[in-house]
């Protein structure tokens, strides 16, 4: 994988900057939506920065030795139209018949009752021990939601349909959680103890969060792949690595160890980048090389592993916390990469940060 995107959500946005123009910084790229909103060109501008903490006058961005511009510049040609519609047989399918983002929901709704379903045979027939298999679902179902995501169509209210995936499985738990319909099977796979109600903590608070990043980052926005990959891969893989190769504890918290911190932080990272070579491949991010943004993805995932790690799941659950981790680092740093990316140095990267957070 030698590329990296980053979405035309994130990308460093000139225009609003313009109204507290001092002086000019030809610095970053700006994408835009065409009229057809079926392509993104990515055009050039000039950030028009006020010299709020730099010391020294804004210079050009683009300041890397030119070699590596140039290498930056053939890397990132073939990428100057961005899709905003990947899969070309979605589109089609979308245009023949009208009611194909109701069908992906339902399909994908279907696919979630049986996806948990499978799993609760396993267990059953003795395959899966149930810890694990409440992991393995634990780690499996929010990433296949989001490729689910894939295959709905570029109306603006396709998000929401599949927003009311996670949602149909809410009220399902909240429906048996708190004993209103009775579902053994569903309360035997989904609790730690057989408690009916604790489907109402981490279970729930699971498929809320991805609600929420389906509604708010979608296909555009790589902080929901990377919410979801340490929510899921990340936290999932620390409980299966860390009960089993966990021996050494972590001196803060001697509930969790280093492997399972370890295991949290390369799973959550590689299954990010798995999502980014996915979505920027098939033309919704605009890519930039990986090696520019994978100190930044380091940096959310670091961040996310740090506060799994801390001794605070008793009254804050990880899939709360994790996730607002995720989605408040990544919104925070990725502009930076987008920034960087671009050649902007590091006084300029904090420089755009200011401008974009404190505007
Ligand atoms: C067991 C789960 C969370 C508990 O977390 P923790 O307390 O161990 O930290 C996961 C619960 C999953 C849920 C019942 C089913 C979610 C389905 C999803 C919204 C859609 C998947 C669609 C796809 C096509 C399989
Ligand atoms: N960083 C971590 C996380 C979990 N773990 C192991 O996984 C078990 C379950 O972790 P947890 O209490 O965070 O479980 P969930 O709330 O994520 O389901 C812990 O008791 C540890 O044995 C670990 O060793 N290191």
């Amino acid at each position: 994988m030698s590329t990296m995107m980053l979405s035309r959500g994130l990308s460093v946005s000139c225009g609003p900057l313009r109204a507290r123009a001092g002086s000019s910084l030809p610095c970053c790229s700006l994408l835009t939506l065409s009229h057809d909103k079926r392509h993104v060109q990515l055009a050039r501008s000039s950030l028009t920065v006020q010299p709020l903490g730099l010391r020294q006058p804004p210079q050009s961005c683009n300041t890397a030795p030119r070699q590596q511009q140039q290498r930056l510049q053939q890397q990132q040609q073939p990428r100057q139209q961005v899709r905003a519609s990947a899969l070309p047989f979605v589109n089609a399918a979308a245009q023949a018949i009208p009611q194909w983002d109701l069908l992906c929901g339902v399909a994908a709704a279907v696919c979630s009752i049986a996806w948990v379903k499978i799993f609760d045979r396993l267990k059953r027939a003795g395959v899966l021990e149930q810890k694990l298999s409440r992991k393995l679902v634990h780690i499996t179902t929010g990433p296949i939601f989001v490729l689910t995501w894939l295959f709905f169509s570029d109306a603006p209210y396709a998000r929401f349909i599949a927003a009311a995936v996670p949602c149909l499985n809410g009220i399902r738990l909240l429906a048996v959680g708190s004993g209103l319909i009775s579902n053994p099977g569903l309360v035997n796979s989904m609790s730690r103890s057989g408690d009916k109600a604790e489907l109402l903590r981490g279970p729930l608070y699971y498929i809320a969060v991805l609600a929420a990043v389906t509604v708010l980052f979608w296909r555009d926005n790589p902080a929901g792949a990377i919410t979801v990959s340490m929510m899921c891969g990340g936290d999932g893989l620390a409980d299966i690595v860390g009960r089993r190769f966990g021996t050494g504890k972590l001196p803060w918290n001697s509930n969790k160890s280093w492997a399972g911190s370890a295991a949290m932080f390369f799973a959550g990272m590689a299954m990010a980048c798995g999502y980014f070579w996915l979505f920027c491949s098939l033309g919704y991010f605009e890519c930039f090389p990986l090696q520019l943004v994978l100190p930044y993805l380091a940096v959310v995932c670091g961040a996310c592993t740090l506060v799994e790690s801390l001794p605070v799941n008793s009254w804050f659950d990880d899939n709360l916390s994790v996730p607002l981790v995720a989605a408040g680092v990544s919104m925070l740093v990725l502009p930076l990469a987008a920034a960087a990316a671009h050649g902007c140095s590091l006084p300029q990267q904090q420089h755009v940060l200011q401008m974009l957070h404190i505007s």
